[in-house]
């Protein structure tokens, strides 16, 4: 059975790429595994979107005993991202008047929030990762890592992400943070101040981004004109489904400081216009896989990064119908892919 801790860690004067700076910032994590006596074989998990530290149950068949990420045999880290609401600072947690930040909390980057967990690898004495691994978001979280400190890190895995957004992710961005900002009950993300709660919006945005994350095909494969009741079909009602679990368990101003901080995200941004000089910094073994069906960062657009990386860079395409959130469901094929680049 596999040891595991969650723990949180308090930072003092973390500046952000907007110009804030957080008096103090809480990063929550959890540990799966034994870190060995020289601390080297430790691996950074980063989470997607509304992804939390429990990486060995969101990603079950990935990350586990005798899993591809075996936490027999590695220390396994992950940490819930900046901004958002499974114990690291974010929109809800406590500012300085005891009130939650609210509408004062500061826009916040990918960047960002790989700075943090630069913070948290000295906190844990870690001189050098196994490797950092991350779909989507965390994908976005994984090259950013990397690229602050290269040296923080052996390997770099980064699933179904691209090296920045382009329009059409940034139009379905639009469309969620539009969504949960017209909700009446969102009081510009004082909600919590006055006992509402925008489930509406936040729920029309999953909704909206559940879209992108299936494929068409699978859709109608899986729905068709199929009614649930009268006038009520059944992807209607899958949709309403997936909104009603989420409103369940995420909060609305974290959906929306994470959303824009994957549509802002871009490795150029401060480095350089010139993509590949942009990566000059990254790791140098890397692991790019899209998913062949992924209509929110298509293969096309990860090969982009793919291509950029600098050293040794594989490129796997996984083939699955389902679309992006294909790097959750093909857990025998991400592994597999996976197992092969710790294991070279
Ligand atoms: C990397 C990360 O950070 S992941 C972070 C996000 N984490 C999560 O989303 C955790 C929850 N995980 C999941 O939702 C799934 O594991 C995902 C995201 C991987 C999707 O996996 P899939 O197996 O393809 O699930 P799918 O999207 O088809 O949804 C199945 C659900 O829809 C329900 N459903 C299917 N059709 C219908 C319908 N017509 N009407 C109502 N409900 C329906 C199923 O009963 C099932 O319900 P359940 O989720 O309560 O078990
Ligand atoms: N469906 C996953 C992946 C999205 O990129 C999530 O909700 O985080």
């Amino acid at each position: 059975m596999t040891t595991q801790s969650t723990s949180v860690e308090r930072i003092l004067g973390f500046g952000t790429d907007s110009g804030h700076t957080f008096g103090t910032v809480e990063i929550a994590y959890e540990t799966f595994g034994t870190l060995n006596a020289d601390r080297s074989n430790a691996i950074l998990i980063e989470h997607a979107l509304t992804g939390d530290t429990r990486v060995t149950e969101w990603w079950a068949g990935v990350v586990g005993p005798g899993e591809a990420v075996d936490t027999d045999k590695y220390f396994v880290v992950c940490a819930n991202s900046l901004g958002g609401c499974s114990g690291t600072t974010g929109p809800q947690s406590t500012y300085d008047d005891g009130l939650a930040y609210g509408s004062r909390f500061p826009r916040v980057s990918i960047r960002d929030m790989a700075r943090l967990e630069h913070n948290l690898t000295q906190i844990l004495g870690i001189d050098s990762w196994v490797a950092v691994i991350g779909g989507s978001m965390g994908g976005a979280r994984a090259l950013e890592f990397a690229l602050l400190d290269n040296r923080k890190v052996r390997k770099c895995a980064v699933i179904a992400a691209p090296a920045f957004c382009e329009a059409d992710q940034i139009a379905w961005a639009m469309m969620q943070e539009r969504a949960i900002e017209l909700d009446a009950d969102y009081y510009s993300g004082d909600y919590s101040a006055v006992g509402r709660f925008p489930g509406h919006g936040l729920g029309l945005a999953r909704q909206i981004a559940h879209l992108t994350y299936r494929n068409d095909a699978d859709l109608n494969e899986r729905f068709s004109r199929r009614l649930r009741s009268e006038d009520y079909y059944e992807v209607s009602s899958y949709l309403d489904h997936q909104a009603k679990k989420l409103t369940a368990r995420f909060d609305p101003h974290s959906y929306l400081v994470l959303t824009r901080a994957l549509r802002d995200h871009d490795v150029r941004r401060g480095r350089s216009s010139d993509l590949t000089v942009a990566l000059a910094d990254a790791c140098t073994d890397n692991l790019v896989v899209s998913v062949s069906s992924d209509r929110l960062f298509p293969p096309e657009q990860v090969g982009i990064l793919a291509e950029a990386l600098p050293g040794r860079v594989r490129h796997n395409v996984i083939d699955s119908p389902v679309g992006h959130d294909g790097f959750l469901t093909e857990t025998e094929k991400i592994s597999a892919v996976l197992a092969d680049f710790l294991n070279d």
